[in-house]
């Protein structure tokens, strides 16, 4: 199973990370200042940098120290040098010409050029056509004027970009020859290399406190009429020539291609944060007691209510059968890019199609996961010191960068309808979306089944899919196209995410059918697995009635088949929890360490707070004599 593979990676590296002398003393970073927890962060970020070079890491191994559970402890308020890992140095790899990239790359790896990605604006961010930064080229100079043309046309959010890159990669309107070229990608320098001051023409800054990450240190950055050498212009792609010249990419949407890459790795990583919120809740969920005791004379321990097994247990089978897909679509990405790098962009369009609708329905279920998660922790959960609220933050703005969640979910749609409609090239072979142009799969369906399960989302997504197809088609004869979209587009969003969990569930069956060295293990993943559909069912049982063809027996057959299963998968809990393995101080939860010592650890958490430092502090006095004057 590929999850196996990230695991051991994962142990190899995390125990480096762990043991590093520039990483292994930790401090608690809630009582900093802003300032404070920047230098924290950053010099750690740093220090992980310094670890990925002298190891030499390659990409996929880079993906796992840079992945949740393990920059949770490296950088736990958000990693200044995310972006910079991240996206910065991909673009480079990606979209500049071999020369360039021999020109910058070596100042990239000894640290001296630290970048950013800095494509949204205050008024453009998903919306990628209207970004308003220009770069217009002058062939007498050979250079390129880049120019903010007022202030909501400002980079508005790149992180690093606050005060921590000196170089960045601006994505602006390209003009040559007085045309709109559309958006291309420029390599600008935008701090001085020694003193860091921001050079002539640029202004930069933080742009302030955030629901989380707040150490991400996103940025603004505006030019005025900043002189940009034309070989600065990324290459790969499309070519500005020294007479302005111009040569378009080899497919429309080439410089678009680090977002693509990212969704693909965001998508990976929510995966690590929903682990990381079902191992506290799991362990919390055991050691936590309340209620009328029982015949032993203990209170029940919590996880035994079967309302708190439905909050928790669901989320740790997810773990398992996201991965599965995540895994799998990272795999697919590095293939893609390869065939595509070879001027093969043929499988771009459905890579492009599969990476929007499952970052969006990983990261719109983890975060709905770990809130669910937070709250079966009752008071305790809201305290900072569970992990549980910065772990929300953390997948929830997966839902908005990178491209909005609805947004993306429309671009997949777009995708879908065309295939229905037959107006788009044939899927090749292996596509997610060869069903769409067969028959139904009629297995009939039958509680317990999980083939019959996995038919029905099928039936779902396909019944979804061609009904908007179907509408769309009908409203585009009676009125313009906008409207026609806009009209549908609620359905449109439903038909994608439909697509999505077929995509999900039918990469897990894979996995749960092949031959394991384990009968138990064979047993454990198609429990997981039958989990996972009964409750996929239980949200979404509308449209197991409308499209799916269950009847209201099947539904409620379902919900009591869903109870059932939950209390089959109860022992095994935190076995498959611990199977994450993740140490505690990576965990860093006062709920969720491996012991269970939690009021302990409560209690300990809560001397650090500055306020309880003097018995009555300084500042009570002061606030109350104000109030009194
Ligand atoms: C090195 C290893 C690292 C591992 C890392 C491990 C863990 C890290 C995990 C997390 C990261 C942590 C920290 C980072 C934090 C934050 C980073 C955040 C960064 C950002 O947010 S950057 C900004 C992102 N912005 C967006 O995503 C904008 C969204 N909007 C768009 O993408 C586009 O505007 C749009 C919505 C796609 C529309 O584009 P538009 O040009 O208008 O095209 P359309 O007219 O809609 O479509 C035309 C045509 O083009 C096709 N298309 C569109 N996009 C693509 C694409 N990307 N690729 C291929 N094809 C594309 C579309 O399908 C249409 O095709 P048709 O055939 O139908 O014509
Ligand atoms: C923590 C964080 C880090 C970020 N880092 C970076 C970075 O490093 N570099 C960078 O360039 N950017 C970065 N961003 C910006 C991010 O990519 C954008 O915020 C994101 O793409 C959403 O765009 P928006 O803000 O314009 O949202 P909007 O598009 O304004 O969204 C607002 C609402 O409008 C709806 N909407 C918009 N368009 C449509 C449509 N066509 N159809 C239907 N509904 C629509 C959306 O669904 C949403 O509900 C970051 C953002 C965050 C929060």
């Amino acid at each position: 199973m590929v999850s196996r593979n990230r695991s051991q990676v994962k142990d190899h590296l995390g125990s480096k990370v762990l043991n590093h002398p520039e990483l292994r003393n930790t401090k608690a970073t809630e009582y900093m200042s802003h300032e404070e927890k920047y230098r924290y962060n950053l010099s750690r970020a740093t220090a992980m940098l310094k670890l990925i070079d002298e190891e030499g890491m390659d990409v996929n191994e880079i993906s796992k120290v840079m992945s949740h559970t393990v920059s949770g402890f490296t950088t736990p308020d958000g990693n200044p040098l995310a972006v910079h890992q991240v996206m910065f140095v991909p673009t480079l790899m990606n979209q500049a010409d071999d020369d360039q990239v021999s020109r910058w790359l070596g100042d990239v790896f000894n640290g001296t050029i630290v970048g950013t990605y800095a494509q949204t604006e205050l008024s453009h961010g998903t919306f990628v056509r209207g970004l308003r930064t220009t770069a217009t080229y002058d062939p007498a100079s050979r250079t390129f004027d880049l120019h903010t043309p007022d202030v909501s046309a400002a980079k508005w959010w790149p992180g690093g970009l606050g005060t921590t890159a000196n170089h960045a990669v601006v994505m602006a309107q390209l003009y040559t020859d007085g045309q709109p070229r559309g958006i291309h990608p420029f390599m600008v320098a935008i701090r001085d290399r020694e003193t860091h001051r921001p050079l002539p023409g640029i202004t930069v800054g933080e742009i302030g406190p955030k629901l989380g990450q707040n150490t991400l240190n996103n940025g603004y950055l505006l030019f005025d009429h900043v002189k940009v050498p034309r070989e600065n212009m990324l290459m790969r792609n499309a070519r500005v020539n020294e007479d302005g010249s111009y040569t378009k990419p080899s497919h429309q949407k080439a410089s678009y291609g680090t977002m693509v890459f990212t969704r693909v790795a965001i998508a990976l990583d929510t995966v690590d944060a929903l682990q990381i919120a079902a191992t506290i809740a799991a362990r919390y969920s055991i050691v936590r007691r309340q209620g009328e005791p029982r015949d032993d004379g203990q209170e029940p321990q919590i996880i035994d209510y079967q309302t708190q097994q439905l909050k928790v247990l669901p989320h740790i089978a997810a773990c398992y059968v996201l991965r599965a897909s995540t895994a799998r679509l990272w795999e697919h990405h590095t293939h893609v890019t390869s065939e595509v790098r070879g001027g093969d962009t043929a499988l771009l369009p459905e890579l492009h199609a599969t990476a929007c609708c499952l970052k969006a329905l990983v990261t719109q279920d983890c975060s709905e996961a770990i809130e669910a998660l937070r709250l079966s922790c009752g008071g305790h959960g809201y305290m900072t010191a569970s992990r549980l609220p910065a772990l929300y933050a953390y997948a929830t703005a997966g839902a908005t960068y990178e491209g909005e969640n609805t947004v993306l979910l429309l671009q997949t749609a777009r995708y879908l309808v065309k295939q229905a409609g037959g107006s788009h090239a044939p899927p090749a072979a292996g596509s997610a979306v060869t069903y769409l142009s067969r028959p139904a799969d009629d297995t009939p369906f039958a509680v317990g089944s999980p083939a019959a399960y996995v038919a029905a989302v099928g039936r779902v997504a396909r019944g979804r899919v061609t009904e908007v197809a179907a509408a769309l088609q009908a409203d585009r004869q009676t009125m313009p196209e906008a409207d026609a979209w806009n009209q549908s587009l609620v359905q449109l969003v439903a038909a994608a995410l439909a697509h999505g969990r077929y995509f999900v569930v039918r990469e897990f069956a894979e996995v749960v059918s092949q031959q394991s060295s384990s009968r138990a293990i064979q047993q454990m993943l198609q429990l997981l697995f039958s989990v996972y559909l009964a409750h996929a069912v239980s949200r979404a049982e509308g449209d197991f009635i409308t499209y799916g063809g269950l009847t209201p027996s099947d539904i409620r057959l379902n919900r009591r088949h869903l109870l059932r299963l939950l209390a089959e998968l109860r022992p095994h809990m935190i076995p498959l929890t611990d199977a994450f393995d993740l140490p505690d101080r990576l965990i860093n939860s006062t709920l969720g360490a491996w012991d269970g010592d939690v009021y302990r650890r409560m209690f300990e958490q809560a001397s650090h707070s500055p306020l309880n430092t003097d018995e009555v502090p300084a500042s009570f006095h002061q606030a109350m004599l104000r109030s009194k004057l």
